[in-house]
């Protein structure tokens, strides 16, 4: 999967090297998200390993008419890509973004002989703060769309459109859920990033973020690091595996002498004070365990991010609980965490889902934003319809349109764009 193969790149110091040469692919459109902790982009190149049919050719060089004979549009088949790296590396991202020659084949160039004017679709605290160095290192302008908005709208849109993208965490297994369209709001959306919000999503542009924990994904990371001496999030999180939280955290049964308080619900093994084991202990941060204090944290931290997620979903009764951020990284600790605390505060009555493509919601909101009705913008959405040949790009299910992903982790579809934006005539002309 090319999401995994540019993580391990990512490892590397000559990571962006790496990662320059396999990105000759041209771009039509690109956006990012800039975070407190990483930089995520997703971008549509049309020589995406797309398989073709009849109906939609991939086409690197030429525009295709809608095949309903709207002629005003043009379809471009290829692949959405995902793409991280750390802020603190920023360096690499604009290493990466100037190998794809953005300035030549543009995001957004209106006009000829002008670098200055290319714009792209920018989310995250980060189009503010970086919003310079974008216009110094590469003569871009961050176009900025709205955090919580950008969110919604890649949450809505992976939910609608892609196949297999939500799934429950329960007992060790992912199980897939197709959800209905015509069923998928209320929903309250929880992104676990460097810290966390939590949205409530009434419909397409209907949310209202409702509540926030400061103690997220950074808390996670941060206090690893400085406990554990881990160099990377991967490493903290592998160490996790193999710790016992036991350790660390202070159970109902250390309290009550090996006993449930089965009157209040409460099994020996439940926790009743998260690193309140070393309150008792004449023993120094080094007579701990790394991977024990890594275990204890995760499920400190996804615990309380689960019983909080809870608490808002009961405020608002609302069933489903669908979460995001780099934060849950797959991780099936994590997931079971927050799985479990839903289950077991809302006594099965709500059900925490996660994303595959958990980290980039802003970003791909931000995508989103590319939209019609103003002469400056690239207008574009994703093309509803069915290709002959079963090889790839999308299927309908449920009278839906629903988008795959290809065998190196992008996801094959179409855009659809306006004549009135020539992309490949502004490629000759910047
Ligand atoms: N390679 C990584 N480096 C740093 N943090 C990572 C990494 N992978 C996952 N994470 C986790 O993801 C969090 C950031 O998630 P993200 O959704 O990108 O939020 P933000 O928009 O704040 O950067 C970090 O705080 C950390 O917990
Ligand atoms: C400020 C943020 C929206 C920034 O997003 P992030 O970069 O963490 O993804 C987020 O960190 C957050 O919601 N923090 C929690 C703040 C609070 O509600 O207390």
């Amino acid at each position: 999967m090319e999401r995994k193969l540019i993580d391990e790149k990512l490892e590397n110091t000559d990571s962006s090297s790496e990662l320059i040469k396999q990105s000759a692919d041209e771009i039509s459109h690109l956006a990012i998200d800039i975070g407190g902790s990483l930089i995520k982009i997703v971008y549509f190149s049309t020589n995406s390993k797309c398989s073709t049919n009849d109906e939609a050719p991939t086409l690197p060089k030429e525009r295709q008419e809608v095949p309903n004979g709207d002629l005003n549009h043009h379809i471009l088949s290829g692949g959405l890509h995902f793409v991280k790296f750390e802020t603190s590396k920023i360096e690499d991202c604009i290493n990466f973004l100037s190998s794809k020659k953005l300035q030549q084949c543009g995001a957004q160039c209106h006009h000829s002989h002008a670098v200055d004017k290319i714009k792209i679709k920018a989310t995250g605290g980060g189009a503010f703060k970086f919003a310079d160095l974008f216009k110094e290192k590469l003569g871009i302008t961050l176009d900025k769309v709205e955090e919580m908005e950008s969110l919604v709208a890649g949450a809505n849109f992976l939910l609608k459109a892609v196949n297999h993208e939500a799934y429950t965490y329960i007992g060790g297994r992912k199980e897939y859920v197709q959800i209905d369209q015509n069923d998928l709001y209320p929903y309250l959306l929880v992104n676990i990033g460097s810290g966390v919000s939590m949205i409530k999503v009434d419909g397409d542009e209907k949310f209202q973020r409702v509540s926030g924990t400061s103690v997220g994904g950074g808390t996670f990371w941060g206090l690893g690091k400085l406990l554990t001496k881990c160099k990377s999030f991967d490493e903290l999180l592998e160490l996790s595996h193999q710790g016992n939280n036991r350790v660390i955290d202070m159970l109902v049964g250390d309290i009550y002498g090996g006993m449930d308080y089965a009157k209040i619900g409460l099994a020996s093994t439940a926790i009743a004070s998260s690193f309140g084991k070393p309150v008792s202990e004449n023993r120094e941060l080094e007579d701990y365990k790394p991977e024990d204090i890594a275990r204890s944290l995760l499920r400190m931290i996804s615990n309380n991010i689960g019983q909080i997620a809870y608490l808002n979903a009961l405020r608002f009764g609302l069933k489903r609980i669908i979460l995001g951020g780099f934060f849950i990284r797959d991780h099936a600790y994590t997931m079971d965490t927050i799985s479990v605390a839903v289950d077991f505060w809302s006594k099965g009555e709500a059900k925490a889902m996660f994303l595959r493509h958990e980290g980039f919601l802003g970003a791909l909101g931000a995508f989103m934003n590319y939209k019609d009705g103003n002469a400056d913008l690239m207008p574009l959405q994703l093309v509803e319809q069915t290709p002959k040949s079963s090889s790839c790009i999308v299927d309908r299910i449920h009278n839906s349109t629903r988008v795959h992903e290809n065998e190196s982790g992008a996801l094959d579809c179409r855009l659809r764009v306006s004549s009135s934006f020539k992309i490949y005539d502004e490629v000759k002309r910047c």
